[in-house]
This record gives structure tokens, sequence and C-alpha cells, in this order.
């Protein structure tokens, strides 16, 4: 396997972590270099851009600058040199979480946010975009027994089902990149789907 980028999204509480960390203990097991990272984040300045995004008060424009611009050091410190390296790049949320959570749930304008996309990443995307998808309602149970909320965990059901629309959005955009698990299912049969999508890719 030479480099290769695979990101995962979902609405807050679709059960990403878990198997991503397993994605990369089996690929690494199999002699695979995996780099395990997340956005916003995984360079320390991103990691001050997280912070600031996650608890202090904004608006949507200043988020999608700040995510951009985390975005900009992440690809440029981490994700580019692992992947002319050879490396696997797990990465937990990318570009497709800016147009679903600034897009879809905060109501900005896309048309921003890809020129942005364009002048950040200058044609890079994922060759997988792994989308635990579920309703909202069910996502929110999942929270509720899990941590104290940030900016957007604590937003309502109706922001989360606009992020849901955001990332469906941008399926239909480019549905070849996207791997569509049902994650209100149990985690083994979440795990299920997600190792049959690799392996139907030869993965
Ligand atoms: N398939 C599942 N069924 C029931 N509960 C689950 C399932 N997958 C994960 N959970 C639980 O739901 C909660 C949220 O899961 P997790 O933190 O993995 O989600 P996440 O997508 O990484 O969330 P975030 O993006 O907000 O960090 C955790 O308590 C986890 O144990
Ligand atoms: C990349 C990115 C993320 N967000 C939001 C989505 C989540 O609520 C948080 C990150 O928390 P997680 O527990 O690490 O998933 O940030 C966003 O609004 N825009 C983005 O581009």
């Amino acid at each position: 396997m030479g480099g290769r980028f695979i990101s995962f999204e979902g609405i807050d509480g679709a059960g990403k972590s878990t198997h991503i960390d397993a994605l990369a203990a089996r690929w690494r097991a199999a002699g695979h270099e995996v780099v395990l990272t997340r956005e916003p984040g995984g360079t320390d300045l991103a990691e001050r851009l997280r912070e600031q995004v996650l608890h202090t008060g904004m608006d949507a424009l200043t988020e999608a600058l700040l995510v951009f611009a985390a975005r900009r050091d992440h690809l440029r410190q981490v994700i580019r040199p692992a992947l002319d390296a050879g490396h696997v790049v797990l990465c937990d949320r990318f570009t497709d979480a800016t147009f679903a959570y600034q897009g879809g749930g905060r109501g900005f304008d896309p048309h921003v946010l890809a020129t942005l996309e364009g002048w950040v990443q200058e044609g890079l995307q994922p060759a997988l975009t792994v989308w635990f998808d579920l309703p909202a309602a069910v996502a929110a149970e999942r929270r509720a027994a899990a941590r104290s909320p940030d900016r957007f965990e604590s937003q309502d059901t109706h922001f989360f089902e606009r992020v849901r629309a955001g990332y469906e959005a941008r399926r239909e955009q480019d549905p070849g990149r996207f791997l569509q698990l049902d994650a209100s299912l149990t985690r083994e049969a979440v795990w299920a789907q997600l190792v049959a999508g690799l392996e139907a890719r030869g993965w």
C-alpha cells in the first residue's frame, strides 16, 4: 500500500474514534506505516486553533477561516510529508466537516468554503472518506452518556440534522470518494461494514 489518505466523518457521537484506532492497529499489524491524526488539529499550531474553535464564541466565517488555517498547517507539516513518504494517513475529520458544520450546520456560504478549499488544499483530496452516518437523535443519546459538551456538541438535533444533510450533499458531489456506513448499528456491525468496504477497494 503506497501513500494513502483516508478521512473519517460523521456528526458528533457517530462512533468514529473506536474504529479509526482499530483500523490503524489492523494495518500496522500488517506492516504498514500509519499516521493517525485529526482536524482541527494535528500540529502544535492547529491544536491551539482547535482549542479556540471548540471553546470560544465566534461567527461562522471566523470558524471557517480558523479551521482552514489549521488545515493548511496540518497539510504542510504532517499530511503531505506522510503521503510523500508512502505512509497511510488516517484523519479524524477533514474538509467535508467544514462543509457539513460551517456550511450545513451554521448555514455559511458553500461557495466561499469551496474557494478556501481550493487555496488551502491545492487539489489534494482524501482517496476515501468513511462517513459514519446516523440520525441526530441517536448520536445525541450516545453523546449524553459520554462527556461534557463543547460549542458543537451542545447544539440541538436540528443543527445536527443540517450537518448530516451537509455530509449527504458532499457525498452526492463526489460519490466515488465516499464509503457511507450505517453507524446506528452495533459496533461489530459497523466494523464489518467498514472492513467490507475497504476490502471491496482491495485494501
Ligand atoms: N455502534 C455503537 N453503538 C452504541 N454506542 C456506540 C457505538 N459506537 C460508539 N458508541 C459510543 O458512542 C459514544 C460516541 O462514540 P465516539 O466518541 O467514538 O464517537 P465519535 O464519532 O468519535 O465522536 P466525536 O466526533 O464527537 O468525537 C461513545 O460513548 C461510544 O462508546
Ligand atoms: C474539521 C472540523 C471540525 N469541526 C467540528 C466538528 C466537531 O464538533 C469538532 C471536532 O471535535 P471531534 O470530537 O474531534 O470530532 O469540530 C468543524 O466545525 N469544522 C471542521 O472543519
